[in-house]
């Protein structure tokens, strides 16, 4: 009871505040996300958190996790796919070969879950039931490992899952990814590798295993849509053995470091005054392609 009074004024506290770069957010450990939603469907967020307990607030600043330098290049390459197709394995590989930082939401957010904290609880209560957890929380930690890590190249595997997790990175990350790669498995087979795979997840039982296909389903599905429309998906066939798929991704990553090495030599030649200078005389005389 002293809980929700004490949650409730923090509410009325935050919502009087609005404070710019400061996300304020409504959870609730036993609902989904609750803000717009009221008991009889109107958008009334006030008499819906006064009504339900354990409502937990995360407010947090963009200046209490950091930012990126200004004018550094950073490479990001999502990495989806449904529940067991493979992300971790081939992102394991990946990085041996090509020296990405590999970051997985799902690892993170495990991390969180072991915290002693109303967050914790939280997230350890909805990756059992096999729901999402909140994006700015997910991106908050996404952000947090990136400048821990010191590199610049991220594979971030398990994400994002939804459309609210696309709209929360670009608004808190906002760095456009590389290409996504989407491992693309049939159900059958993912159940059959999850149930597999003992390591002793908690999230690892038929009933959790089947709600988080669903969830893939209604909500991951819209976002490898999303990317296929831009032409940044990448989608490579995960039911082939973990080698086999790791040399179509190979193939697609050797292409991205063909391009990134196109660019920087363009733009190393572009900073050249000499060569800028060079380009410019004999674009005079007709004769751009002497300097090439
Ligand atoms: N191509 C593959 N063929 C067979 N088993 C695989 C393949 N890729 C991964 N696995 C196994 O399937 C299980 C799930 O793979 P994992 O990489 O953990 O998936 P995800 O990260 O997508 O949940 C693991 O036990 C892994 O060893
Ligand atoms: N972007 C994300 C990624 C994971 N998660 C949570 O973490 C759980 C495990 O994700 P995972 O990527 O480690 O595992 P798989 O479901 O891909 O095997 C999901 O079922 C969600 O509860 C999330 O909420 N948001």
């Amino acid at each position: 009871m002293r809980s929700r009074y004490h949650h409730s004024s923090l509410l009325a506290a935050a919502l009087s505040h609005n404070i710019k770069h400061t996300f304020i957010h409504y959870l609730c450990l036993q609902s989904d996300l609750i803000y717009t939603n009221s008991h009889n469907g109107e958008k009334n967020s006030h008499r819906r958190t006064e009504n339900i307990p354990n409502l937990l607030i995360v407010n947090w600043t963009q200046n209490e996790v950091g930012s990126f330098p200004p004018g550094k290049k950073i490479t990001i390459v999502f990495v989806i796919g449904g529940p067991g197709s493979g992300k971790g394995t081939q992102c394991s590989m990946i990085v041996k070969h090509f020296g990405f930082t590999h970051l997985s939401a799902g690892d993170l957010l495990r991390e969180e879950a072991k915290s002693d904290t109303e967050q914790g609880m939280m997230v350890k209560n909805l990756m059992h039931e096999g729901k999402l957890v909140p994006s700015e929380l997910i991106v908050k930690l996404l952000l947090k490992a990136m400048l821990q890590s010191g590199n610049d190249k991220f594979l971030v595997d398990g994400f994002p899952r939804n459309e609210e997790n696309r709209q929360a990175y670009d608004k808190i990350i906002g760095i456009e990814p590389e290409l996504v790669l989407f491992i693309d498995c049939s159900k059958e087979e993912m159940e059959r590798r999850i149930l597999n795979r003992n390591q002793g997840r908690d999230d690892d039982n038929i009933d959790t295993v089947r709600r988080r296909f669903e969830v893939f389903q209604e909500s991951t599905l819209p976002v490898v849509q999303h990317y296929e429309k831009t032409g940044k998906l990448r989608r490579v066939d995960g039911a082939k053995s973990a080698d086999a798929v790791f040399e179509d991704v190979k193939a697609i990553f050797v292409q991205l470091n063909t391009q990134a090495n196109q660019v920087s030599s363009v733009s190393r030649a572009q900073s050249n005054p000499f060569k800028r200078f060079l380009d410019l005389f004999c674009g005079c005389f007709g004769t751009q392609e002497a300097t090439n």
